[in-house]
C-alpha cells in the first residue's frame, strides 16, 4: 500500500532511507534544516556533502519545513544524530500527526542523560508510538540499492512487525522484534567498539588483534546491553553482532575510520560524524553504574581523551590478570 513516509534528517542515512522507501513504493518527504541541501536533494537529485556521487531517484520531496514534511505522514523516520534527536523531536512535536509511529534510526546514547534514543523520545513525544531501526547498513550501499537486512523494534511487537512490512523494500529486508532496548543498545555500542578496532588497524597491530578485539568487544556489548535491559539473544542478531561485523571490517565505517586515524597518530579533525565518539564516555559511565567490566570500552575512552596511545592501551589490556573465558 502506498503511504507517505516523512524522513527527518538530510544526512547520509536519512537520504538513503528516503531512497529505500521510494523503492518500496511510497511517497517520500524529507526534512533538512538547511534549505540549500533540501533544494539540492529535490531538484538536483544529489546529496554531495553526505552521500558523494550517488544519484538519487526522482520523487523525494525535500523541504526545510517540518510542518510541510510531517503533513499527511503515516510513518516518521527520525534520522538526525543521537545527540540532536531530543531537540529535533521537540521542534517537530507540534506538527507530529496524531498516533503516527516514529521510527528512531540514530545509533547512540544521549551524553547528558545516559538515555537510549527511544527513552529520550518517550519524554519528548509521550503519546507517540515509538520504534527503532538498526542493523548492518552503510548509507551508500542502501542508497545504491545493494541488499541488506535490518531489525525494526518496538515494545509493541505487532507494531514492530507491521512497520517491518511497511519499511521493507526490494533490497531492504526488515525483521522485527519487541526488544527495543536490545536493538538500540546493539546499534549504539558497536560504534564505540568500531573505534577501538579501527585504532588497532590504524596502529597496524594485525588481523589477529582485530579478531580478538571484535570478539572480546562483543562480550562487553552483550554485558552492557543486557544490563541496560536488552536480551542477550537480540544482541546476537543484526543490530549487535551483524552491525559489529560490518563496522569493524570496513574503512567505509566512519567510526572505524575515526579510530584508524587516531591509531595512525593523526588528527581526526574534519572527519565525518562518528557517533561512537559521543557515546563512548557515557557507555563507560553506565558500565560503572551497573558494575560491568568493559576494559575495551574504557580503553576507547582513554584513547579518545588522548590519555594514552593505542600501543599503551593494548599493552595494559594484555597485562590484565589471566581468567576463564567468559562469554557474557
Ligand atoms: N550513515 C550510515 O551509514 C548510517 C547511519 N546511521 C545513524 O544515523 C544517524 C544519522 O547519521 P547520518 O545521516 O549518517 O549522519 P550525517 O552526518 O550524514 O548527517 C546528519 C544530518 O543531521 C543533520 N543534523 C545534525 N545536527 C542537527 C540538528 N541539531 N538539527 C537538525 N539536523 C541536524 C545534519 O545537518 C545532517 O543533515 C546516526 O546516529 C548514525 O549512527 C545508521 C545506519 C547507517
Ligand atoms: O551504522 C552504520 C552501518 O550499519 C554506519 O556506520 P558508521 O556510522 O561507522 O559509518
Amino acid at each position: 500500500m502506498e503511504e507517505t513516509i516523512a524522513v527527518l534528517g538530510g544526512g547520509a542515512w536519512g537520504t538513503a532511507l528516503a531512497v529505500s522507501a521510494l523503492r518500496g513504493g511510497h511517497r517520500v518527504k524529507l526534512w533538512a534544516r538547511d534549505r540549500a541541501l533540501a533544494d539540492e536533494i529535490s531538484q538536483h537529485r544529489t546529496n554531495r556533502r553526505y552521500l558523494g556521487e550517488v544519484r538519487l531517484p526522482e520523487g523525494i520531496a525535500a523541504s526545510d519545513s517540518l510542518a510541510e514534511t510531517l503533513r499527511d505522514a503515516s510513518i516518521v523516520l527520525s534520522v538526525v544524530p543521537a545527540q540532536a534527536t531530543r531537540s529535533v523531536l521537540a521542534e517537530a512535536a507540534g506538527d507530529m500527526p496524531d498516533g503516527v509511529p516514529v521510527v528512531l534510526c540514530a545509533k547512540g546514547i544521549e551524553q547528558k542523560t545516559g538515555k537510549l534514543v527511544s527513552q529520550l523520545a518517550a519524554e519528548t513525544l509521550p503519546d507517540t508510538p515509538l520504534a527503532a531501526l538498526s542493523g548492518p547498513s552503510f548509507a551508500a550501499d542502501v542508497a545504491r540499492g545493494l541488499p541488506t537486512a535490518v531489525t525494526v523494534a518496538s515494545e509493541d511487537g505487532d507494531l514492530a512487525h507491521d512497520l517491518a512490512e511497511r519499511l521493507s523494500a526490494p533490497a531492504f529486508r526488515c525483521y522485527s522484534t519487541d526488544d527495543l532496548i536490545g536493538v538500540e543498545a546493539g546499534g549504539a555500542l558497536k560504534n564505540v567498539l568500531a573505534i577501538a578496532v579501527g585504532a588497532a588497524a590504524g596502529a597496524e597491530l594485525g588481523a589477529s588483534a582485530r579478531a580478538a578485539l571484535v570478539t572480546r568487544g562483543f562480550v562487553e556489548l552483550r554485558r552492557l546491553g543486557v544490563a541496560l535491559g536488552g536480551h542477550a539473544d537480540t544482541l546476537m542478531g543484526l543490530s549487535g553482532l551483524g552491525d559489529l561485523i560490518l563496522t569493524c571490517s570496513s574503512e567505509k565505517s566512519r567510526n572505524f575510520t575515526y579510530g584508524a586515524t587516531l591509531g595512525r597518530g593523526q588528527s581526526p579533525e574534519g572527519l565525518k560524524l562518528a557517533e561512537g565518539v559521543a557515546t563512548a564516555n557515557i557507555a563507560a559511565e553506565l558500565a560503572d553504574r551497573y558494575d560491568i567490566d568493559t576494559p575495551i570500552i574504557d580503553a576507547t575512552v582513554s584513547l579518545l581523551e588522548g590519555e594514552h596511545s593505542v600501543r599503551e592501551l593494548v599493552a595494559s589490556l594484555m597485562a590484565r590478570p589471566v581468567k576463564p573465558e567468559d562469554h557474557i
